[in-house]
């Protein structure tokens, strides 16, 4: 109980995991089944999807459980439709209960460098990726009564962006405004949103990412040490029980939260004004080291770019 208020248990729903095969998705998908709910993952990788459930199922806590599969990818409408219609199947037709919205992907540059085709894609990694099934659920939940919930990924960079995030942080800013918006329609309805904040989350996707991260964004990112997608999953799952909208849960993405708050609703709790105060007096300051560190690269950024004829 929180106030008064009965906490979300996920206990005999059925949660539907996008990007449940890796990562964040997986852990929340393996959590989400040891607290005995129905877990459909989808993603795209078919031996991904087959290793992971495997996972997911040691987790089971009762025979009536039905964790499954599906492999789609649910960055169109049309295969976020299908990817919802076939998990809905073996619930007969009924929409899930809830959506956790965890697949995505970053893919770290320099702006000059990218082209149409990447930004477009870069989008759709981000933004499409949870837009178009969130559209799907929604209108399943409106149709049938479902008052379910529906639960965003972005990331601190969808509070704040810093040099290399150009393809990546306009897509999970993106991810926000939609949250927002959401949160107030869906009141209409009795649907849920929350929207998660991740710092940097030690997934295979982070391991990917930082192959191609520019070495000025590694070096700033070295204050952010991590945690395991375990531990952001028990956290996201947390602040959904709870029934937050904005989900933050360490220093970092607290303070971004507190010192960007504007409207959005639970944000003025006594705590989230000390952050605040915190942001206030610490965020400059480490904006003027970001700044430097970004002006020290100048000499070695030039060299690199004129080895790629992209500058005199
Ligand atoms: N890692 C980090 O530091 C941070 C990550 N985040 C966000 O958290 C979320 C999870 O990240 P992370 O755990 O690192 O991710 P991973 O890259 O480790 O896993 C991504 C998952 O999403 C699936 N996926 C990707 N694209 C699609 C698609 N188009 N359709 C269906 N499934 C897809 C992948 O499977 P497959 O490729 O087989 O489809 C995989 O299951 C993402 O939204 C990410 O942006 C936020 C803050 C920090
Ligand atoms: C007083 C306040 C001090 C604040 C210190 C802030 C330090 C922030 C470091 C940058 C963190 C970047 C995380 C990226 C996560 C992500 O989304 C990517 N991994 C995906 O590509």
């Amino acid at each position: 109980m929180v106030f008064g208020k009965k906490k979300w248990d996920p206990a005999g729903k059925h949660c539907v995991v996008t990007g449940g095969s890796a990562g964040l998705g997986l852990s929340l998908a393996i959590l989400l089944a040891k607290r005995g709910a129905h877990v459909s993952i989808v993603a795209r990788n078919q031996e991904r999807l087959d290793k992971a459930l495997k996972e997911v199922e040691a987790a089971r806590q009762s025979p009536e459980q039905v964790l499954l599969a599906y492999s789609y990818g649910v960055d169109s409408a049309k295969e976020a439709e299908a990817a919802l219609d076939a998990a809905a199947q073996p619930h007969d037709g009924r929409c899930p209960d809830a959506l956790f919205l965890c697949a995505g992907k970053s893919r770290p540059g320099f702006w000059i460098e990218q082209t149409e085709a990447q930004l477009r894609e870069c989008m759709e990694e981000t933004y499409w990726v949870q837009a178009w099934p969130a559209l799907t659920a929604s209108k399943r939940m409106v149709a049938e009564g479902v008052k379910g919930k529906i639960v965003f990924v972005s990331s601190v960079l969808g509070y704040f962006s810093m040099v290399g995030y150009s393809p990546y942080s306009p897509g999970k800013f993106a991810v926000r405004g939609l949250a927002e918006a959401l949160q107030s329609e869906f009141l209409l309805y009795g649907i849920d949103v929350h929207i998660c904040f991740p710092g940097t989350i030690l997934s295979p996707g982070y391991i990917e990412e930082n192959k191609v991260k520019p070495k000025v964004t590694l070096k700033i990112e070295e204050t952010d040490v991590g945690s395991q997608p375990e531990v952001v999953a028990a956290n996201l799952l947390k602040g959904v029980e709870k029934g937050d909208f904005h989900i933050t849960y360490d220093f970092i993405s607290h303070t971004f939260r507190a010192s960007t708050r504007g409207s959005s609703p639970g944000n003025s709790s006594f705590m989230s004004q000390i952050y605040n105060v915190i942001g206030l007096i610490g965020l400059p300051l480490w904006r003027r080291d970001v700044d430097k560190e970004v002006l020290n690269h100048r000499h070695e950024h030039y060299e690199y770019l004129r080895s790629r004829g992209l500058a005199q």
